[in-house]
């Protein structure tokens, strides 16, 4: 067998059976993930459903209770330190330092990554233009706006080229311009330079831009694929109905017998989610609509609630 190619092959982050347990709590439970390198790999779930603690275990910063984590075939709680050289972490808070300028954090970061003093000012100016932030380079990192501290925070997690960049929710401070540019730079690096993203985001509209999803619910992968495959195979259909509030649409598919996964106000549209087999009578006017990923996610949201 050609071995270069099963290294190519080979996931750039692998998990078996990772679990960690808190108290008598699971917060991750046996979750096991394969994610291909360059995908841009989404990690979705409500609030506590076990992403952050899941990546915690797969960046080495947290021991797991059992099961295994691999970054580039590296047991990430045996080796956290050659993991991290191997990878760029953004957590949900930027770590940045407000009193040092944008060029200075990146120097600072730099030296933490084990560059020397010239790998650093050489990295520094090449990502500085990369995150579009040439011009700020003398400014205080406290007085950037949030779209621009978003990108000195990925400018700093990729100084030292990683083959993967974990982003744990490095959206949900910015506004929808910067996000776009956030995305674009994202795609860029997946697309020019196979670097592997594993994202977490609760923006459904990006988790429609990435190769694959795994959905964690309670800890546990419920579904997992691209969002081709996973609206494809939503045990469900999307309608909507011709009311204008959920209740009464709910009402009308109770009288005509219909069961109904959830009935919900998605923009002006009252949408239902119904089993594939069921059969909706014509006077109720229900029209067949495209699923997005946020009834996606709205489905297996319900069923984590019953
Ligand atoms: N150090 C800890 N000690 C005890 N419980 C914890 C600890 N860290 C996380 N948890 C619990 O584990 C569960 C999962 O938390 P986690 O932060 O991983 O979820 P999440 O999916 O990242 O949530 P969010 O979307 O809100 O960021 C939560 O119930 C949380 O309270």
């Amino acid at each position: 067998m050609d071995s270069r190619k099963s290294a190519a092959a080979a996931p750039v982050i692998e998990t078996h059976a990772l679990t960690r347990v808190f108290g008598s709590y699971t917060a991750v439970d046996r979750l096991n993930l394969a994610v291909p390198r360059g995908a841009i790999y989404g990690f979705i779930g409500s609030n506590g459903s076990g992403k952050s603690t899941a990546i915690r275990m797969i960046c080495g910063l947290l021991p797991p209770t059992s099961g295994t984590a691999y970054v580039l075939g590296c047991d990430t709680a045996a080796h956290p330190e050659r993991a991290r050289q191997s990878l760029g972490y953004m957590s949900q808070r930027f770590s940045l330092y407000a009193n040092m300028t944008v060029a200075e954090n990146m120097m600072f970061y730099g030296g933490l990554y084990g560059l020397t003093r010239d790998e650093r000012r050489t990295r520094t100016q090449e990502v500085l233009v990369r995150m579009q932030l040439t011009d700020k380079r003398d400014v205080l990192a406290g007085g950037l706006s949030g779209g621009q501290k978003q990108r000195l925070a990925l400018g700093c997690a990729i100084l030292h080229r990683p083959a993967l960049l974990v982003l744990d929710e490095p959206t949900s401070a910015v506004d929808p311009t910067s996000r776009r540019l956030f995305w674009n730079l994202l795609s860029e690096m997946a697309g020019t330079e196979q670097t592997t993203i594993f994202v977490t985001t609760h923006f459904m509209d990006e988790a429609e831009h990435c190769d694959e999803i795994a959905f964690l619910q309670r800890g546990r992968k419920i579904a997992s694929g691209s969002p081709t495959r996973l609206k494809e195979e939503l045990p469900a259909r999307l309608y909507v109905l011709p009311e204008e509030a959920a209740e009464a649409g709910e009402a009308a598919l109770r009288a005509a017998g219909v069961a109904f996964d959830e009935v919900y106000v998605f923009g002006r549209q009252v949408r239902a989610l119904v089993p594939r087999d069921a059969v909706l009578p014509e006077e109720l006017h229900a029209a067949p609509w495209e699923l997005t990923m946020e009834d996606v996610f709205i489905y297996y949201d319900r069923r984590q609630r019953g």
